[in-house]
């Protein structure tokens, strides 16, 4: 699978785009021409510059309005075409892209142009050039692939043939059969791009929202297995125009837009194996038994009130490490491991992030094949230094610098708890709360880092991601979207913060980057488990009135029910398929927090009750000597 990727979509000036792409490790580039106009080296450099990074100019476009106009526009146009052709030659690529044209000058007429193209091709061909012809989705007259694709095969000339966008194809919603019939060697190059769902314009929809294919709505694996299906095995050339890419790290834009390929590859192969189709070789998608552990990394000195707060959910200390100073904290399924060792990787991320959640151990069939996956859709693997005795546990960089673990039943993983700890014995003299394991980890970050997240979860976990649902802050807006698997034994919410003022936004300005914010703990018994956590001295997040006359309203609950839930502050929801009752802790230090839910059915996170939350965690983080309410 030969990949590549048009300039539009990264942000930087040339050479930061170059670096990215070659270093994210495409084969091949697509030359804008804006990003050509403002570079500051001749065509002849630029091509130099391209191959010295070890890439190839896959195309050179757009083209713009050439095909079908009246005289003189028509001669004009042709001019135009031959200069651009100069350029070509001198920058060093064969293929131009030309996208139907928009202006309203244009006559249409499919042998009209067909004609056109006919030409082009016979001074293409002179200086050994190919001309590819897109279909925008708002051409004037040439508006779906399969108009373009009888143009072409009117015009008749071995250097003309045909560019497929999936972006334009799906918009339009065109039936992506229609290109199985199409010959392979007439589609030049294959442009891929995803986008949400959203009811706009076309020409704004395709401008400012497309985004990596997995990464938003449109059934760009559909699309891909029916090029697929024509024996296609050029160039798969990703073309995002996004605004919040081009206001991105180019770096990590283009790491995602490569992670973006090699995934679709492996899906369609998965879906297709009769296909040859050239992917790296990788281990299937794991399927997620559930959250074996979360770490946090602490000082010794804040370790105490860490364990007091841990202690008080109900959680009892476990085991210790026989050689570092670790401590696990077992309740149910549950396991947090508390770090405060100042030693390797624990130690930096406490001096960089503070008291934090800094890594997972994820539960799935196999540990080893599960970083394999990750590493060969371009993750980081992750490894320290072993003390005598330890098992090397697989791991891969996550998200905001922090590290995710793959635990296993069948490897000498398994045992890991019993090889590497010391069992404490221990009267907590703190009530088990009956919570059971984890229900969701919550995860928060900029906004614009949410779809690498969404990506990196989906292309590596056998997981969906859900509808983004926007959340009300009284700061801003956060956006949430949640990583989950049919089961319900992997979820994970992600908050992308708009601004540093809301409690997301605040929470990644105090920690410095990235995190887990906040954990779920499931529970059989929601009451119960009030009850005993408030036996334990723990006071959960204080909920207003307000919300409770609200909430009797909206559901019709009977009072009695408004009555117990209030004296708790638990929180209430409900869906088609069920109950949900949720309880949370204030927040620890700058912003972590630890939420307890049951669910009787539900399958949602209780998105209608986040406002209120936002709101109690507000009047819990306002700075001291201000009067709570
Ligand atoms: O938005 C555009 O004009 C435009 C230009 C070139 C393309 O290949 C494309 O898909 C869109
Ligand atoms: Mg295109």
């Amino acid at each position: 699978m030969k990949t590549s990727i048009a300039t539009v979509s990264l942000s930087g000036d040339l050479s930061e785009k170059l670096g990215a792409i070659a270093k994210a490790g495409f084969d091949g580039v697509e030359i804008f021409e804006n990003d050509f106009l403002v570079f500051d080296e001749s065509p002849r450099q630029l091509g130099r510059i391209v191959r010295d990074f070890g890439l190839e100019i896959t195309l050179f476009q757009p083209f713009r309005d050439f095909e079908g106009m009246p005289e003189p526009l028509r001669s004009r146009t042709f001019d135009r075409a031959e200069r651009k052709f100069d350029l070509m030659q001198d920058m060093g690529t064969d293929l131009v892209l030309v996208c139907s044209n928009v202006s309203s000058a244009a006559l249409g007429g499919l042998d009209r142009a067909a004609a056109d193209f006919h030409e082009l091709g016979e001074r293409a061909a002179k200086r050994g050039l190919r001309v590819g012809y897109e279909a925008l989705a708002w051409g004037r007259h040439i508006n779906d692939h399969r108009d373009a694709w009888e143009i072409v095969r009117r015009a008749d000339h071995p250097n003309i043939g045909l560019i497929l966008d999936s972006f334009h194809t799906l918009a339009r919603k065109i039936d992506v059969n229609s290109i199985r019939s199409i010959p392979k060697e007439k589609i030049f190059i294959i442009q891929l791009a995803d986008a949400p769902k959203i009811d706009m314009d076309l020409l704004y929809w395709s401008r400012h929202f497309r985004n990596m294919p997995g990464e938003g709505d449109l059934p760009v694996e559909t699309f891909m297995a029916a090029v697929a299906e024509t024996g296609y095995d050029g160039y798969l050339s990703l073309e995002i125009f996004n605004d919040q890419f081009r206001g991105g790290s180019p770096g990590a834009i283009a790491v995602d837009g490569y992670r973006s390929l090699v995934y679709l590859g492996d899906r369609i192969r998965r879906a297709n194996p009769s296909l040859s189709l050239d992917v790296p070789a990788m281990p299937a998608r794991s399927r997620v038994e559930g959250v074996a552990f979360v770490e946090f990394t602490v000082d010794e000195a804040e370790a105490p009130d860490l364990e007091a707060m841990i202690a008080t959910l109900g959680f009892r200390r476990e085991a210790r490490h026989k050689s570092k100073n670790v401590t696990v904290f077992r309740q149910g399924d549950i396991r947090i491991v508390v770090n405060a060792d100042e030693r390797g990787f624990a130690g930096s991320s406490y001096l960089v992030h503070g008291t934090s959640a800094y890594a997972m151990g994820l539960l799935v069939e196999d540990g080893r094949a599960a970083q394999a996956r990750a590493v060969a859709l371009g993750a980081e693997a992750f490894g320290e230094p072993l003390d005598p005795g330890e098992i090397e546990m697989p791991a891969v960089r996550g998200v905001g610098g922090g590290v995710l673990y793959f635990l296993d039943r069948t490897s000498e993983l398994a045992r890991i708890w019993d090889i590497e700890f010391d069992p404490v014995e221990e009267d907590p003299g703190m009530r088990d709360a009956g919570l059971g394991r984890v229900d969701h980890v919550a995860q928060t970050m900029p906004y614009d880092e949410l779809l690498t997240w969404l990506l990196f979860y989906t292309a590596i976990f056998e997981a969906e991601k859900t509808p983004m649902v926007d959340i009300v802050d009284p700061s801003g807006l956060v956006r949430s979207q949640v990583v989950e698997n049919g089961e319900g034994s992997l979820r994970i919410t992600m908050n992308g913060a708009e601004n540093r003022n809301t409690v997301a936004g605040r929470f990644i300005s105090e920690t410095f980057g990235s995190g887990i914010q906040h954990l779920a703990f499931t529970t059989d018994n929601i009451f119960a488990t009030a009850d005993a956590l408030a036996a334990n001295g723990f006071v959960a997040l204080d909920i207003s009135q307000n919300y409770y006359d609200d909430l009797e309203a909206r559901f019709g609950l009977d009072p009695a029910l408004t009555e117990r839930l209030q004296a708790r502050n638990i929180l209430y929801d409900r869906d088609e398929h069920g109950e949900y009752f949720q309880l949370y802790s204030p927040t620890y230090g700058e912003g972590l927090f630890f939420e307890i839910v049951e669910r009787r059915g539900y399958r949602g996170y209780g998105a209608a009750n986040a406002i209120f939350r936002i709101a109690a965690l507000r009047r819990h983080l306002r700075p001291l000597g201000m009067p709570r309410s």
